[in-house]
């Protein structure tokens, strides 16, 4: 399809929203965004009108993930046809809401660009994820933010599983962009991981204004790690988790596993490994958030996508 020598004219990013609090016990996007309500000069840009958002202002203010159900789950073709009411789980009613004012999903009226502010336990450091390897516009956004960050760095993740896909609040806008950044603890704020999240959003949102004023941008490669897997961890007949994350693989998110490679140690000491195929490499390892969802980990691929050349049309 796409080529290094053709150029993708795409229409401008004019619409851009910042969401926090999907997570409301995720701290920085919160107080970020929170912080930007109140005086959003940080996030302005020349020919962009950006809208700072707390999603689930509930949950903000227990500082729980969520009340009912999980809201980075909820926009789902069916929750957000289904007749609005108030039987709804709360996060089922605030996702009509949500695309109500920046969709609707799926339609030209749609943001241009959402970009969520998520934290997580695992020490996944800056992460950027994206779910289609497509989004030459995404793809771009993310070359420049890794090069304007260097020699810090922040990796791509991609979830394009057709299983393991879900349906998150972003995914209402034109160009979803997660922002995941740790490792933090739920319900705490480390000046380090808010001042990461920030200089990303900067980088971000100066990729906007620059392609909104016609810069092109050349055809570049993109390392992403593609989500593969998810890997649960090991239980008893009851359902019961008799196995912890293993000292060698804790707090090694995005470094290569091996088959053979010791993966959980059980509460007796014994260690179980890696049976795959090949190499991978994990990413939310050990996630607080992920205990519910049976996940102790997920497994990646690494790959080169090609940006095509993109400038506005
Ligand atoms: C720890 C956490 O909440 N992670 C996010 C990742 C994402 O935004 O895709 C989630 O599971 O919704
Ligand atoms: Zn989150």
């Amino acid at each position: 399809m796409s080529s290094f020598n053709s150029i993708v004219s795409l229409e401008e990013a004019r619409r851009v929203a910042i969401f926090g609090g999907t997570h409301g016990n995720e701290m920085s996007g919160v107080t970020l965004v929170n912080l930007w309500v109140k005086n959003g000069a940080e996030i302005q840009r020349k020919g962009v009108e950006t809208k700072p958002f707390i999603t689930n202002p509930k949950a903000v203010e227990k500082c729980a993930r969520y009340v009912d159900t999980d809201l980075n789950r909820a926009f789902t073709p069916e929750n957000l046809s289904a007749p609005q009411g108030d039987n709804q789980p709360y996060e089922v009613q605030r996702a009509q809401e949500i695309n109500g004012i920046f969709g609707p999903k799926g339609s030209p009226d749609a943001y241009d660009v959402i970009f969520d502010l998520h934290n997580t336990t695992s020490n996944m450091g800056c992460t950027l994820i994206l779910e289609s390897s497509k989004d030459h516009f995404n793809l771009q956004m993310m070359n420049y933010i890794k090069k304007a960050i260097a020699p810090s760095s922040c990796l791509v993740l991609l979830n394009e599983h057709p299983l393991l896909k879900y349906s998150t609040s972003r995914s209402i806008a034109k160009h979803p962009v997660g922002l995941e950044v740790g490792p933090q603890p739920q319900g705490v704020l480390r000046s380090n991981i808010f001042e990461a999240m920030r200089v990303i959003l900067k980088h971000a949102l100066d990729f906007i204004e620059l392609f909104n004023e016609g810069m092109e941008f050349p055809s570049c490669t993109v390392e992403v790690f593609r989500v593969l897997e998810r890997i649960d961890y090991p239980r008893d007949a009851n359902g019961n988790i008799i196995a912890m994350v293993h000292p060698n693989l804790q707090d090694c998110d995005w470094e290569p596993l091996n088959p053979g490679d010791p993966m959980f140690q059980t509460f007796d000491g014994k260690t179980i490994r890696f049976q795959g195929s090949g190499t991978v490499y994990p990413t939310f390892i050990n996630e607080a958030a992920y205990y519910e969802k049976q996940q102790a980990f997920v497994t990646t691929r690494r790959e080169s996508l090609v940006a095509s050349s993109i400038r506005k049309v």
